[in-house]
C-alpha cells in the first residue's frame, strides 16, 4: 500500500482551472519531484494532498486510506511562504505545533531538542521568531515540518533563502528522512536539486501533468545533443563539421558543442583525433533543466 497515492485531481477555482487530472504515487522512502513554472498548479496540488482544500474530482490516498483525522499527524508540510509567528518564542511555537498533530509536550520538547543540535541553532530557542536571520527562520520552520516525525512530508522550495552551508545540511536532512522511510513530495524550480533527491518526477504545465515518470527514462527519451571535446590544444575547424549546430562554450582548449544527432559526435570525434590526441570526450545526457525548458518552453505561446 503506497504511502500517498493521488488518482486524477481536479481543482477548479471559478472558471479557473488550477488543476487538471494529476496522479502520482510516493513509495516509502522515495522523495518524488513536482515541477512547474509559475502558476502551474504544484501549490494547489500541494495543498489537496495536506487536505487544505478538497478536490472537485479525483481521489488521495494515505496508505490506502481517504483524507480524516488519523492523517493529520501523518503530514508535515514546509510552505513556500513562511508561517511561523514573529512575536512567540521558538520553543513555544514548535511544541504547541507538535502537540496540535498528537505528541505530548516531553516527546515535542526533546524532539527540538534534537533538532535544533542538528541544525546548530541551540541557542535559539528561548528566542522569539523574528530576532533569528531569515536562514534561521526556514530551518525553524522546517523543524515545524518535521517534530511529529510525519510519514508524509510536504516541501515547497525547501531550500530558499538559505547559504551554500546550510542548503547542503538540509539536502543532507531530507536525504535521512528518506532512508528513515519518509515518502517526501518535493517541489522546487531549483532543477540540480531535483536531479540529486528525485528518483520520480512530474512537470506540470497550465494545471496539466505534461512530462511525467522515473527522472532515468525521462532522460533516456530525450536525445543526446551536447558533447564535452578537449585535446591538447586547439581544434579547428569543430563548426564546419556536418551535423554541428554550434560551438556553445570555448574555455582554454575545452569546448562543448551542440549536435544534430549520435552520428555527427562521432563525426567530431574523428575530426578532432585527426589533429591530435584528445583528452576528453562525452556525448553529455540532456539535463533536467533542459528537458524542463523545452518541454514548457514549447508550450508556452
Ligand atoms: N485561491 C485561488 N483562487 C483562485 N485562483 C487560484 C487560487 N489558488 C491558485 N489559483 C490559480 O491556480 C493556478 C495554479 O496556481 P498554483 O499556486 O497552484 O501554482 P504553482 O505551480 O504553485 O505556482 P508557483 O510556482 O508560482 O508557486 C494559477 O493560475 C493560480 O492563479
Amino acid at each position: 500500500m503506497k504511502p500517498l497515492a493521488v488518482e486524477g485531481v481536479v481543482k477548479h477555482y471559478g472558471d479557473k482551472t488550477a488543476v487538471n487530472g494529476v496522479s502520482l504515487e510516493v513509495a516509502e522512502g522515495e522523495i518524488y519531484g513536482l515541477l512547474g513554472a509559475n502558476g502551474a498548479g504544484k501549490t494547489t496540488t500541494m495543498r489537496m494532498v495536506l487536505g487544505l482544500i478538497f478536490p472537485d474530482s479525483g481521489t488521495i490516498r494515505y496508505f490506502g486510506k481517504g483524507y480524516g483525522k488519523e492523517q493529520l499527524s501523518m503530514l508535515g508540510y514546509l510552505p513556500e511562504e513562511r508561517g511561523m509567528y514573529p512575536k512567540i518564542k521558538v520553543s513555544d511555537q514548535i511544541v504547541y505545533l507538535g502537540q496540535l498533530r498528537g505528541m505530548s509536550r516531553k516527546d515535542a520538547e526533546d524532539n527540538l531538542g534534537r533538532w535544533l543540535k542538528r541544525f546548530e541553532i541551540e541557542e535559539y530557542r528561548d528566542k522569539k521568531v523574528e530576532e533569528l536571520s531569515k536562514g534561521n527562520q526556514q530551518k525553524i520552520q522546517f523543524i515545524a515540518a518535521v517534530i511529529h516525525r510525519p510519514r508524509i512530508l510536504i516541501l515547497d522550495e525547501a531550500f530558499s533563502g538559505l547559504d551554500p552551508v546550510n542548503v547542503e545540511l538540509l539536502k543532507a536532512t531530507v536525504k535521512e528522512l528518506r532512508d528513515g522511510g519518509t515518502s517526501i513530495l518535493f517541489s522546487t524550480h531549483r532543477m540540480e536539486h531535483v536531479e540529486e533527491l528525485c528518483r520520480n518526477i512530474a512537470i506540470m504545465h497550465r494545471s496539466n501533468p505534461v512530462l511525467q515518470g522515473s527522472l532515468k527514462q525521462i532522460k533516456g527519451r530525450f536525445p543526446r545533443e551536447r558533447v564535452v571535446l578537449a585535446g591538447e590544444g586547439p581544434i579547428q575547424g569543430l563548426e564546419k563539421i556536418p551535423g554541428v549546430k554550434g560551438v556553445v562554450r570555448h574555455e582554454n582548449d575545452d569546448y562543448e558543442l551542440k549536435v544534430a544527432n549520435p552520428e555527427a559526435a562521432q563525426s567530431v570525434l574523428s575530426h578532432a583525433l585527426a589533429q591530435g590526441p584528445i583528452r576528453k570526450f562525452e556525448l553529455m545526457e540532456p539535463t533536467l533543466n533542459e528537458i524542463f525548458i523545452q518541454t514548457v518552453g514549447d508550450r508556452h505561446e
